[in-house]
């Protein structure tokens, strides 16, 4: 149930599930009845405005109107455009409505205790604009709660963005899976809640269509991780060179820090030589080398994954170094400085990654490396990680993770916290030691945005970046004992 599905496959699951013998008819019925289910879970009887679109949302609406008139609510209905103009499941729903269907208009929103928006779902075409535009800052204007039905009219449901403008939703009630626009800003914070609520649409339906795309949650990535058995070694969880900067070492010592957290077997900082104590005294379970001796080190294949970005410094030396590093092959986390520093020769980059490697920029790091490619988180990710042959994390509230294959996930945690110094370099630390121990690349990105995630949230106000490596041990043993699913 991890799927998220664009609009098109929501239509095709649709079609196949109607060829499958169950109507359209029953779909809208269900639909309907499961957001009257959450509206009366949530508010007492009261006075209710319906607004309904032209299309299937709208007949999603008239659905709503009579199932909570039937519940003994006092029911308005508005209409964009003639009830004789409805076709289909919204015409047959629309004759079963036995109240007014009014105009379109502010005034269906006087004494109204509750708002139940079905103006436009899947099939938004172009922006909200005129007349319709007017009702729908009136609805945000009027301080009555609002209920979406499938997505906030305006929401694109692929992309997320606002199309002219949308309605601010505190619930947003949408059918069988969620899609994009429910996760990537800004409609993640227009729908408000989002429910997702099954309506007769078999999940093998959906495993046919094949969606590439998941919210981001321990059962999409839990076979993955290698946990030590009963006579693990310390080898047989990796060793983790983490390429520390000279002289900005917190954040090498941040990453260091994650990713022992996470399970790294063994973790070796390979700085300047003058460093070096600064690393070593940061903690005693470390070991340091001097970057000199990188070249050495990596051709030992203990030496299996390696992190180098956070605090390294911006500039050729930096690209040199990293395109020697990649011709090893290892599993590598290019990060921050590493990012930056390509920005005038991005594809010098993408042509020497070989190995495993994960690429954890943040919007302005994206920039610089992928100037060119642009469109909401989601399509850039899959974008980037296509032409770069690595896994591409965009961080941010709606953290994306996309593989050169396709694949990709959705952050769907809420973890504000988590915007402070530091926090990035604990990141990619964690997906480090994940990798490490032998995880897949989009694998490993997954549980470390994921753990990223959860642990901001648990803590909560007054995150540093350091309390996150010290609460993996709870997450981590909550997924070791199975929970959650
Ligand atoms: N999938 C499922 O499982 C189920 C889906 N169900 C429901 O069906 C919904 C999808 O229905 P849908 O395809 O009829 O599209 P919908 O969102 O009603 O809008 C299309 C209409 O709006 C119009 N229009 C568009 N943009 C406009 C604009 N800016 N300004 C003005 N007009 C605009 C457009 O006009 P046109 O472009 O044709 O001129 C057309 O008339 C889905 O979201 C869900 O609620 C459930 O009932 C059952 C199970
Ligand atoms: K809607």
């Amino acid at each position: 149930m991890f799927e998220v599905l664009t609009t098109e496959q929501m239509y095709e699951a649709d079609r196949r599930t109607i060829e499958a013998g169950t109507s359209g008819d029953v779909l809208m019925e269900n639909a309907g009845a499961s957001v009257v289910a959450e509206i009366v879970s949530r508010w007492t009887t009261r006075a209710a405005t319906v607004l309904c679109g032209p299309g299937n949302n709208g007949g999603d609406g008239f659905v709503i109107a009579r199932l909570l008139r039937n519940a003994g609510w006092s029911v308005r209905l508005g209409l964009l455009g003639d009830v004789e103009k409805l076709t289909g499941d919204a015409a047959l729903n629309a004759g079963r409505w036995e109240g007014a269907v009014e105009r379109l208009s502010p005034a269906l929103l006087v004494g109204a205790d509750l708002v139940v928006d079905c103006l436009f779902g899947a099939g938004l075409a172009r922006p909200i604009e005129g007349d319709l535009a007017s009702l729908v800052q009136a609805v945000n204007d009027s301080g009555v709660p609002v209920v979406a039905v499938d997505v906030p009219s305006g929401v694109d449901g692929n992309s997320g963005e606002v199309r002219g403008i949308s309605v601010k939703a505190n619930v947003t009630v949408t059918f069988c899976r969620p899609k994009p626009g429910h996760y990537l800003l800004p409609g993640r914070i227009l729908c408000g809640q989002v429910i997702v609520r099954d309506i007769g649409i078999a999940d093998q339906t959906i495993r046919d269509i094949r969606p590439m795309l998941v919210c981001n949650e321990p059962g999409v990535w839990r076979a993955g991780i290698n946990w030590p058995g009963v006579d693990g070694h310390k080898y047989h969880r990796g060793h983790l060179l983490v390429i520390g900067g000279a002289t900005m070492t917190g954040a090498g010592r941040l990453v260091a820090r994650a990713a022992r957290r996470a399970g790294a077997g063994l973790l070796t900082v390979v700085a300047e030589p003058a460093s070096l104590s600064v690393y070593a005294a940061d903690s005693p379970g470390i070991m340091t080398a001097p970057i000199a001796t990188l070249d050495d080190l990596l051709k030992d294949c203990r030496h299996n994954a390696l992190v180098i970005g956070p605090g390294f410094g911006v500039g050729d030396e930096t690209c040199s170094r990293i395109i020697t590093l990649l011709h090893y092959c290892r599993c590598t986390v290019l990060d921050a400085d590493a990012l930056t520093s390509f920005a005038e020769q991005p594809s010098t980059l993408f042509f020497a990654i070989q190995g495993p490697t994960v690429l954890t920029p943040h919007e302005g790091e994206f920039a610089r490396l992928f100037p060119d490619i642009e469109g909401d988180k989601l399509s850039r990710a899959r974008a980037a990680a296509k032409r770069s042959g690595a896994t591409v994390l965009i961080k941010g509230a709606d953290t994306v993770v996309a593989a050169p294959d396709g694949r990709a996930a959705i952050n769907t945690i809420d973890a504000p916290w988590l915007a402070t110094a530091g926090s990035g370099d604990v990141l990619a630390g964690i997906i480090g030691g994940l990798m490490a121990q032998g995880m897949e690349m989009f694998d490993a990105a997954c549980m470390g945005a994921w753990l990223h995630a959860r642990a901001g949230g648990d803590i909560g106000p007054g995150l540093i970046a350091e309390d996150i490596p010290h609460h993996l041990p709870v997450l981590l043993g909550q997924l070791w004992r199975g929970v959650p699913k």
